[in-house]
Formats: C-alpha cells, sequence, structure tokens
C-alpha cells in the first residue's frame, strides 16, 4: 500500500530483466526470441493444459511416459502448432531454424509436463488414490499477473513492480514453480534477476525455494534457495529505483549513500561468486610466488570464467604455467586451469554451473544463393562471438580433429556436418561419411547431401582406397575445369551455377591405418595428392582421431591438414602433436576445444546440437539465410 501521497511510478518485470541482460557477461550470441513463435508455444501450453475431459483421457490412456509424450505433441499439433504453420505459412519462410526451435521446445515442454503427471500419479496410487489428470492440470494457473509496491525511504516515491508469470504450479505442500517459456537468448545472471523479483512478488519467505523452469528451447531448471534471492533482491532494489528515476536527490539527503545507490551496479549472487573464485586465485597465485594485479573485470563464458592477470615485477610469466597444479589443489578444480601467455597471462577456471551453447542459439553465416557457404562451425569464444573454419581459406582448407574418448570429437564432427548443411544446398555441397566406429554418422544415411552412402570401412565392400581414389580423381577432373580461372569461386562465377564442394568427414581415421604396410602408405600417398591440390578444386578433408601420436599424425598429414580443432586430450604430449604446445590436456570435456589455423591456438566452446534437430538438418529442411 503507498502510504503517503506521492503516486507511484510502475516499472515492469522484464524492464528490470532487460537491464541485467545487457550487462550480463554470459548474454552470449544467440537470437531474440520471435514474439510470434513465443506466443504460439504459450498458447500450445496453455492449451495442453486446458485439455477437455475426452483429451486427457486419450493422453493418459497410454501406458508410458513416452506414450503419454507422443499423444500430448499429437494433441499440440493438431490444435495449435498446425492450424499456426498453414496459417503463417509465408510469414514463416526462410524461418526453418526458428521454428525447429520451436518444435524442439515443445517437444521437451510436452515431456516435463508428462514427466510430473507420472509423478502425480505414483503420488496418488500409493495414497491408495485414482489419479486424477483434471486435478493436477488445475494447479497450474497461466499467466499470473503479479503486483508489488516497494518503497524505500531513499526514494522520492514508491514504486510498484508489475510482471506476468507464464505459468505458476502451486503443489499441495505450498511449493510452488514459476515457470518461463523463454524460447530467445537468456543469461543466468537475468534469469536470477526473474526469479527473484517472482519470489518477492509471490510474497514467499526466505527458507522457501523456487523453482523456474524455461525452454530455451532445451529444458532449463534452477531451483533458487530463498535466502540466496534475499540477497540479490536487495541489491535489485536498488536497480529498480535508479531505473523508476526515484532515488533523492543529494539536495533531498546525504551525499554518500545516494552516490552507492546510483554507482553500485545490481549484481546478482552469480558475479559474487565470481568474485569470491578470483580473491581465491589471488591468494593462490600468491602462495605460488606468482603475485599479480587483476587487470580486467573476469569474463564469463559458457564453460569458464577467464582471469587476465599480469605478473609483478620480477616475475617469470613461465612461472605462472608451473603452478596449474596447485591452483587446481587450492581452488578444487576437476583440472588444472588452461593458462596462456599473451600480452597478459589468462587463467581460465571451468564454471560450476557450466552452460550449453545449443544450436539455436547460433547465428549461422550467411549463404551466397550461387556459392554456398564454405565455412564450418568451430565454437562460440569467451567474447560470445561464433567462430569458424572457413574451407575455401589456405589456413583452414583440411582440418584435422583429436581429442580423447568423451571429449566430444564426434559430435563435433556432426554439428560440423550439419552447419554446412544447413548453409547450402544439395548443388553446392556433398558429403563423404567415412565411420569406422559405425556410430558417428547414423543419422546421415538418408541424407540427399551424401555423394555416397556413408562407408564403414569394416565392411567387405567398403574400399577405402577407393573412396579417396575417386575424390582425387573428381580432384583432377575439376583441375581440367578450371584451366584459365585462379579458383573454383570464379569457375562458378564463369559458368553461372554451382559446382558442389565436397566435404570428406572421416571419424577415426587412425583405424584405417590398421591395414597393412602398403595400404597405409597408399593412403598417405593419397592424403598428400588431395593436400596439395583439392582447396582449389573445392574438395577437402575433416579427419578426427582418439589419439594423436607420430603414428597416426603421421608426416603427410602433419603438413597437409593446416586447420586443427583440439577437443580434450590425455597427456601435454598429445596436446604438442597437435599444437606444438600443451593446453589441450586441460580443457573441460564435452565440446571445450582449442582451434588454431594461424597464430596461437583460441578457446571454444562447440555448438551442442540435439539428436532431433540433427535429423531435420541432416534431412535437408534447415536452412540458412542467403545474402
Ligand atoms: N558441444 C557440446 N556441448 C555439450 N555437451 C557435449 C558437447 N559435445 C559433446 N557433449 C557431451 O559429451 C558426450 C561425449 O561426446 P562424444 O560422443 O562426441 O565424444 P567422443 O569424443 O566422440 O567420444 P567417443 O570417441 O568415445 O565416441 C556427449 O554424449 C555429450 O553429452
Amino acid at each position: 500500500m503507498n502510504n503517503s501521497n506521492t503516486p507511484a511510478v510502475e516499472i515492469s518485470v522484464s524492464d528490470v530483466r532487460q537491464q541485467i541482460y545487457c550487462a550480463s557477461p554470459n548474454n552470449g550470441p544467440g537470437k531474440a526470441s520471435q514474439t510470434d513463435l513465443g506466443t504460439t508455444f504459450h498458447r500450445l501450453i496453455a492449451s495442453l493444459l486446458h485439455s477437455s475431459e475426452r483429451e486427457l483421457s486419450a493422453i493418459f490412456s497410454g501406458a508410458s511416459i513416452d506414450d503419454w509424450v507422443a499423444e500430448m505433441q499429437d494433441l499440440a499439433f493438431r490444435k495449435e502448432l498446425g492450424p499456426f504453420l498453414e496459417g503463417h505459412a509465408a510469414a514463416l519462410h526462410g524461418r526453418g531454424a526458428a521454428v525447429l526451435n520451436l518444435w524442439t521446445a515443445v517437444g521437451e515442454a510436452t515431456r516435463w509436463l508428462a514427466e510430473l503427471f507420472w509423478e502425480h500419479r505414483q503420488w496418488q496410487l500409493r495414497e491408495g488414490r485414482h489419479f486424477n489428470p483434471r486435478e493436477f492440470a488445475d494447479w497450474f494457473q497461466n499467466e499470473v499477473p503479479l503486483r508489488l509496491e516497494l518503497t524505500d525511504t531513499n526514494w522520492t516515491c514508491p514504486v510498484v513492480l508489475t510482471g506476468i508469470a507464464d505459468s505458476l504450479l502451486t503443489l499441495p505442500q505450498g511449493r510452488r514453480c514459476v515457470i518461463e517459456y523463454k524460447l530467445g537468448k537468456t543469461s543466468p545472471e537475468a534469469d536470477l534477476c526473474q526469479a527473484a523479483l517472482y519470489h518477492r512478488m509471490l510474497g514467499e519467505g526466505e527458507t522457501n525455494s523456487l523453482a523456474v523452469v524455461s525452454f530455451l528451447p532445451e529444458k532449463s531448471e534452477q531451483l533458487v534457495d530463498g535466502a540466496k534471492l534475499g540477497e540479490a533482491q536487495s541489491e535489485l532494489k536498488a536497480l529498480i529505483g535508479k531505473l523508476a528515476g526515484v532515488i533523492k536527490t543529494p539536495a533531498s539527503r546525504p551525499a554518500e549513500p545516494q552516490k552507492a545507490a546510483a554507482q553500485k551496479p545490481a549484481t546478482p549472487p552469480v558475479s559474487k561468486e565470481i568474485g569470491e573464485l578470483g580473491r581465491l586465485l589471488k591468494s593462490a597465485l600468491f602462495e605460488a610466488g606468482c603475485d599479480a594485479t587483476f587487470s580486467v573485470t573476469p569474463i564469463l563464458g559458457p564453460t569458464f570464467v577467464r582471469f587476465t592477470v599480469t605478473p609483478s615485477r620480477g616475475i617469470a610469466p613461465k612461472k605462472f604455467l608451473r603452478c596449474a597444479d596447485l591452483l587446481q589443489v587450492r581452488l578444487q578444480l576437476e583440472r588444472p586451469p588452461v593458462i596462456q601467455i599473451g600480452s597478459a597471462i589468462t587463467i581460465d577456471l571451468q564454471r560450476p554451473d557450466r552452460q550449453i551453447v545449443p544450436w539455436s542459439s547460433v547465428e549461422l553465416p550467411k549463404s551466397d544463393p550461387l556459392h554456398g557457404c564454405a565455412k564450418v562451425l568451430v565454437g562460440v569464444g569467451i567474447d560470445g562471438k561464433l567462430r569458424t573454419a572457413d574451407l575455401a581459406d589456405t589456413a583452414s582448407y583440411h582440418l584435422l580433429v583429436a581429442g580423447t574418448s568423451g571429449s566430444g570429437k564426434s559430435e563435433w564432427l556432426r554439428t560440423a556436418v550439419a552447419g554446412l548443411i544447413a548453409s547450402n544446398t544439395t548443388e553446392q555441397l556433398q558429403v563423404v561419411a567415412i565411420d569406422p566406429k559405425r556410430v558417428a554418422f547414423h543419422d546421415l544415411r538418408d541424407s540427399p547431401y551424401l555423394r555416397r552412402p556413408v562407408v564403414f570401412p569394416g565392411d567387405e565392400d567398403a574400399d577405402i582406397l577407393e573412396v579417396f581414389d575417386e575424390l582425387i580423381d573428381e580432384m583432377e577432373r575439376r583441375y581440367v575445369m578450371l584451366q584459365g580461372c585462379s579458383s573454383l569461386s570464379e569457375l562458378i562465377d564463369r559458368r553461372g551455377e554451382p559446382i558442389p564442394r565436397i566435404v570428406c568427414v572421416c571419424d577415426e581415421y587412425a583405424d584405417l591405418m590398421l591395414g597393412s604396410a602398403s595400404q597405409r602408405s597408399a593412403i598417405e600417398t593419397q592424403i598428400t595428392r588431395l593436400g596439395a591440390k583439392a582447396r582449389a578444386s573445392g574438395i577437402h578433408l575433416i579427419l578426427a582421431t582418439q589419439q594423436p601420436s607420430r603414428k597416426t599424425i603421421t608426416g603427410a598429414i602433419q603438413t597437409n591438414l593446416p586447420g586443427r580443432v583440439g577437443l580434450t586430450m590425455t597427456s601435454a604430449t598429445e596436446s604438442r602433436m597437435l599444437f606444438g604446445e600443451p593446453g589441450a590436456e586441460n580443457l573441460l570435456m564435452k565440446g571445450d576445444l582449442l582451434y588454431k589455423d594461424i597464430g596461437d591456438p583460441k578457446r571454444y566452446q562447440a555448438v551442442y546440437l540435439s539428436d532431433q534437430e540433427r535429423r531435420a538438418i541432416y534431412a535437408g529442411s534447415v536452412v540458412a539465410e542467403t545474402v
């Protein structure tokens, strides 16, 4: 209640969230959510929860969660998504990735709902009661308007905070869960801010936790405890006062507190944790005799936090490399931090709340209507920018990929192929996939982009030498066509029609070298030939191995495959084989990688593609924008 006579200033939760989002170091790349798709998603969930008795009994007549999910998805498509796609076909033209994103979110949300209903059913059965899906559906309230008046002695008037929670689930024990149906980009700081504000607006006590579930499009669930939120709330209040423009001027109150309120940024607890990490790092460095000045604000990437330090006078930069093990112990890290020396020293510490980089958050490189696009997705850097390796470039026309089991090597290869497929037509790209382990390119089998069926080297009819010979023949044929042109690109321009780039991708190529000495030497000769002339003719190799050693990275491969992608390796020796320096042994698995063409290796997080998204892309139903 506003007891003063001054009218209150109204401000919305989304205004506050937006401020935090813009200031967030981890707002990453990605596309803003698209209003029409976001609204459809909201409507679709609301409509599922308000299904008729007949629809509910159809959904829950199945015997398993999978049956329920399938039925829910079917209903969602029939009632909402199908009519929406049909009615907006023109407006959705060229927005395949966004629609796919929406469908992924629907998949995630229906599974989540089905699991909740299943839990409820189990509980009812345990209590000896009859499962009543309607009763549970009614525990969800959609589009819940929230309103809270805030006052402060340092404010000129009260502020009314308003917002609409997409959905609120209230369980009988009083536990509440706010559900946000987000489809666009986000940051943990902004999400926490929203949770803190909702917690306060719902009048939850300090001892109560609040769960926030979002679909981005993958489900992300955060359980935020009340005590932690309390801290964030008081800091957010300062920001709210500032945004509403109600902070008293110096004339009306003492100067000092005003300065603090106006200048102190509203930092959610995530930043505090990083501050604490920085403090621990500083003291561990000091203990190791590596006293240093922390020069810039730490940068928060999806996988790690980067601290940049300058050694104090008289301390050799190399000394920092030697204290990685001590830092690991003192900071209780899973692996020693990655330390790199450049104009300053960077120390990367793993994030306790590591984030994935979903495909939907990445803007694919633009494709040319005639030439297509030769850029392979490498990963997202600490600056939030997508790094690509250009197959048309002399520094990255063939790529060598290495990483131990579980490092994310196969996923990286699959995403690299998906990126190329999504930004080329079948006239602009042909893929040759070699799969010695038989598991890497399963989903590619029916892709229209395949130049030939996936090659399984163990099979009787699979002659690997023949596959490479065919590529060499094509290369020679193209060389003849290239007479008078300096590049494939010039030839395409001259003809006015595409000539497909051929990308040969091979998981665990070391297995190909296990044959006889003569086969091994024949493959080496073929790779050398392709290495020398393939770039100009638009034929490229992406070869991967689990064990980078002298045996697998032979002279021919070392010389002819200039672009290097190194995921986590088992030792510094392996890292040296690929990059000529250590570092990759301290990466954090799951797509954490170093990439090098010219210059020093740089660290990126590989883009994550769900199975469902990948299948749709391989089938050719997702196409990037053209320039
Ligand atoms: N970019 C990524 N983002 C998030 N998680 C990832 C990413 N890449 C891989 N992972 C996770 O790491 C696991 C291992 O990945 P992957 O199967 O590609 O490893 P690998 O190096 O090919 O191992 P192996 O050689 O044993 O097959 C995956 O199941 C996935 O959960």
